[in-house]
C-alpha cells in the first residue's frame, strides 16, 4: 500500500508551517529544495504526491527544460502551490496544464490544501492499484470492461454460458475482444484449472494445420523426428479456442467435426484413437451463413460450434466505453513503462468520442500506449495518440431547433411522396390538420404549387384534425 508520503520542492519559511500541518494530518513529509535531486529523493523517500511552490524567481516562460525533465523523473503528481497573480498569465497556465496533476493558489489555505492532496493521494493509489492488475495472474471478469446495454448483456451471457460446458462461437470484428471473452469463459468455467490453448487458424500455412492440431507420430513424414502432441490434446481438460475458425480448410473441417462428434482424435501418422476432453471455444469475424452458403464452410460443423452465440459489438456501437476502456490502457501503459503519471487532455477525450474506430479495442490499446509514451508532459493529446484534426473531422454542431427542422422537412417530403401528393391524405398521415399542412409546406418551401384543394376546405379544416 502506498505510504502518505508528500515531497516538498522549493520551500519557504510558509512550507514549514503546512509540514508541520500535514505531520499532524498524518502525511510523512520531506523537503528537497534542489531540483536535480528531487528524482532520487522521490527513489528513496517514495512519496505518493508531491508539493511545488512556485514563484516569480521560476518564470512560466523560464521553468527551465532541465526543471520540466527533473519532474518527469520523479514519477509522481505534482501539485503547484502559486501565486494567484500568475495564474491568469498564459505562459503560467500552460506550465501548470502540462506539468501539474492540480494547482493550490497561494496564500496557503490549509483545509483546502489537505482537500487536493488528499485527492491527489487516492490517485496515487488508484495508479498503484492499476499496475498491480498489469500482469494479472488469471484474467478477471472485472478486467473486462463494458458498461453500456448491449455489454453488460453480453457479460451476463458470458457468465451464463461459462459454466456450462456447450461450445459457443464468438462472433465480431477484428480487435473487439473475441479472444479475451474466450479466456474469460474458460476462467469463469470449471475448467478453469485446465489448459486454455489458443489458435489462429488463419495464421497456421494450410500444410501445417492437420499436424499442429492433431499432432504426428515420428516419422509420419519427412522431417518428423519425432513424436509431436497437437493442440487439441493439449488442451485436454481445458479449452481449445479457435481463432478465425472461418479460414479453416474444408478438408479440415471434416476432421475437427469428427473430433466434435466422437472426442477423439488422431495423430498423423497413427491409427490409434485418443479420447481428448476439451471444451471448444472458436470465434470468426467473417459472417459464416454467408460462407455457408457459397459452398466454403459446411453447416454441421458450424452447427456443431454454434450452439451459443456471443456477439461482441464493435467499439462505434459502444461509445460509453470508450473513455473507461481508454483510461484502463493507459493506467496500465503508465505502470509498464514506469512513466510519470499522465492524464488525457480534454481535447483527446473529445477525439476518441468522435473517431470511429476501424480497428475497435485493439486499436485504441495502441493509440493510447502510442499517446502515454509519446506525450512530452502529463496530458495526452490527440497528437500524441494521431487522432487529431487530420483523421477526426469537426462536428457540425446542429442546434434542437435545426435538428427538429430537418426532421419535419423529411417527414414532410417523405408523406407526400408516399401518398402521391394528395394532401388530406398526407396531412392524415402526418396527424395534423391540412392547414397546418399548408403551413409547414410553406415554411420549408416544399409542394408542388399545384394546390388541389379549394380554399373552403382549408378554412373548415383551420386548427382541427382532419377527419377519418
Ligand atoms: N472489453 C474489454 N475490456 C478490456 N480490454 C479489452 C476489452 N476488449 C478487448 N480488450 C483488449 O483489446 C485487445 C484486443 O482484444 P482481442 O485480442 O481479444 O480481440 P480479438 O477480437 O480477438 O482480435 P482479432 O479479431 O484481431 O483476433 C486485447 O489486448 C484485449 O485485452
Amino acid at each position: 500500500m502506498q505510504k502518505k508520503r508528500i515531497l516538498i520542492a522549493n520551500a519557504c519559511a510558509e512550507t514549514t508551517r503546512i509540514a508541520t500541518l500535514l505531520k499532524k494530518h498524518g502525511w510523512e513529509v520531506q523537503t528537497e529544495n534542489h531540483p536535480d535531486r528531487l528524482a532520487q529523493v522521490c527513489r528513496q523517500f517514495k512519496p505518493a504526491v508531491g508539493l511545488f511552490r512556485l514563484d516569480d524567481t521560476l518564470t512560466g516562460h523560464h521553468l527551465a527544460p532541465p526543471l520540466r525533465a527533473a519532474l518527469a523523473e520523479t514519477q509522481i503528481d505534482w501539485i503547484a502551490a502559486v501565486p494567484r497573480r500568475l495564474i491568469d498569465l498564459p505562459a503560467w497556465q500552460t506550465l501548470l496544464y502540462e506539468w501539474f496533476y492540480d494547482y493550490h493558489t497561494l496564500p496557503y489555505d490549509p483545509e483546502r490544501l489537505l482537500v487536493t492532496l488528499g485527492r491527489a493521494y487516492g490517485r496515487a493509489l488508484l495508479n498503484q492499484n492499476g499496475g498491480e492488475q498489469v500482469e494479472p495472474q488469471t484474467l478477471e471478469y472485472a478486467d473486462f470492461i463494458g458498461q453500456c446495454a448491449n455489454m453488460r448483456k453480453l457479460k451476463d451471457d458470458i457468465r451464463k454460458v461459462a459454466s456450462t460446458g456447450i461450445s459457443a462461437m464468438i462472433t465480431g470484428e477484428s480487435g473487439t475482444g473475441k479472444e479475451m471473452v474466450a479466456r474469460l469463459l474458460h476462467e469463469m468455467s470449471p475448467r478453469k484449472g485446465g489448459p486454455f490453448v489458443a489458435v489462429n487458424c488463419a495464421a497456421i500455412p494450410g500444410t501445417l494445420i492437420q499436424s499442429e492440431l492433431f499432432g504426428y507420430e515420428r516419422g509420419a513424414f519427412t522431417g518428423a523426428n519425432q513424436r509431436k502432441i497437437g493442440r487439441i490434446e493439449a488442451a485436454d481438460t481445458g479449452t481449445l479456442f479457435l481463432d478465425e475458425i472461418g479460414d479453416l480448410a474444408r478438408d479440415l473441417q471434416a476432421n475437427l467435426l469428427r473430433f466434435l462428434q466422437e472426442g477423439t482424435i488422431e495423430r498423423v501418422g497413427s491409427a490409434v484413437s485418443k479420447e481428448v476432453d476439451v471444451r471448444v471455444i472458436s470465434a470468426t469475424h467473417v459472417n459464416l451463413p454467408l460462407a455457408i452458403a457459397a459452398g466454403n464452410f459446411r453447416d454441421d460443423l458450424f452447427y456443431r460450434l454454434n450452439v451459443c452465440n456471443l456477439r461482441i459489438p464493435p467499439l462505434r456501437e459502444r461509445q460509453e466505453d470508450i473513455i473507461p476502456l481508454a483510461e484502463r490502457f493507459l493506467t496500465s501503459c503508465v505502470a509498464r513503462q514506469k512513466l510519470p503519471p499522465k492524464r488525457f487532455a480534454s481535447e483527446a477525450l473529445t477525439a476518441m468520442q468522435r473517431y470511429t474506430w476501424p480497428g475497435n479495442v485493439r486499436e485504441l490499446q495502441n493509440r493510447v500506449y502510442q499517446g502515454a509514451v509519446m506525450s512530452a508532459g502529463r496530458q495526452v493529446t490527440p497528437l500524441d495518440m494521431g487522432i487529431d484534426d487530420k483523421i477526426v473531422p469537426e462536428i457540425a454542431w446542429q442546434t434542437l431547433d435545426e435538428v427538429r427542422g430537418l426532421a419535419e422537412r423529411g417527414a414532410l417530403q417523405r408523406t407526400l411522396t408516399l401518398c402521391r401528393y394528395n394532401y388530406s391524405l398526407a396531412a392524415q398521415n402526418l396527424g395534423i390538420s391540412r392547414a397546418t399542412l399548408y403551413r409547414l409546406l410553406d415554411k420549408h418551401q416544399l409542394g408542388t404549387g399545384d394546390d388541389p384543394d379549394d380554399e373552403a376546405d382549408i378554412d373548415a379544416d383551420k386548427g382541427a384534425s382532419v377527419p377519418g
